[in-house]
């Protein structure tokens, strides 16, 4: 396992918003982190990305004590984290929102994800360079948070709801450049509303309830399980089709 969470516990205040949490990523694979809203789920991401403290437990990236790290160790280390809501800076340009994320990494060795190499997977973005990011469709603000994210070549890439917002044939693209990723080698844990599609293109899955996890296995035999895809990702048997809402 390239990640390990071991036992991990996140409150807020007295709100308990994960508990005992266990799960690891394989390397170069796809996990699918799903569960209905407020299951928890960005709360894992951020708290094992170090951007909010956790109560108890293990983190490991790459069999490295990552728990209680500052986020932009974390970051160095390998894992980075793209977050709901994309969080470009909508006044900056595209090349600008790009410089910004190389920004910080001076000293660490070279990686397959330059500029260019960025670019070429991205191409649209080579033609908005000089536009202001929030000028950008949906789309291509999501592609942009993606391609800054990987200027930091991430060994393991966190994708908090990517689709989310974004027109169907524009699902079907960022559906696919993760897949893409995932063929570079880049471990991806994706959380996801849309928990059929996410399902279809990952290898694991790991769904959580109120903060604990309910499921913990192939996502073929998530798929599988009508009870399970009814009780918590609220897919009906009958009823599953791509734009169902998984939470
Ligand atoms: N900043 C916060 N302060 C207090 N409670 C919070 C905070 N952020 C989240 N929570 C609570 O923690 C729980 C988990 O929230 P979280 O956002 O991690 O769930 P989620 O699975 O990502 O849900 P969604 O699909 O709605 O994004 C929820 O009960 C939520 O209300």
């Amino acid at each position: 396992m390239i990640l390990t969470v071991d036992d991990l516990t996140v409150a807020y205040g007295s709100v308990v918003a994960v508990r005992n949490l266990s799960f690891g990523a394989e390397e170069g694979k796809i996990l699918s982190l799903l569960g209905p809203n407020g299951a928890g789920k960005t709360t894992t991401l951020m708290a094992i990305m170090g951007m909010i403290p956790i109560a108890s437990g293990a983190v490991r990236l790459q069999s490295r004590s990552i728990a209680g790290a500052r986020t932009e160790d974390t970051v160095r280390a390998g894992m980075t984290l793209t977050p709901e809501g994309r969080q470009i800076f909508a006044s900056l340009t595209v090349a600008e929102n790009l410089i910004l994320g190389e920004a910080g990494l001076s000293g660490r060795d070279g990686g397959r994800w330059t500029r260019k190499e960025v670019l070429r997977t991205f191409p649209i973005l080579s033609e908005r360079l000089n536009q202001d990011a929030g000028t950008l469709s949906g789309g291509e603000q999501q592609q942009l948070a993606i391609a800054r994210s990987l200027l930091s070549n991430p060994k393991v890439l966190l994708l908090d709801e990517p689709s989310l917002g974004l027109a169907p044939q524009v699902v079907d693209l960022i559906f696919s450049l993760i897949v893409q990723l995932c063929e570079h080698g880049i471990t991806v844990v994706l959380v996801e509303q849309n928990a059929m599609r996410s399902l279809e293109i990952a290898h694991h899955s790991v769904v959580l309830s109120a903060g604990r996890k309910v499921f913990d296995g192939s996502a073929s035999a998530l798929r599988s399980s009508d009870d399970l895809m009814k009780a918590y990702l609220a897919i009906q048997p009958a009823g599953r089709s791509p734009e169902t809402q998984g939470g």
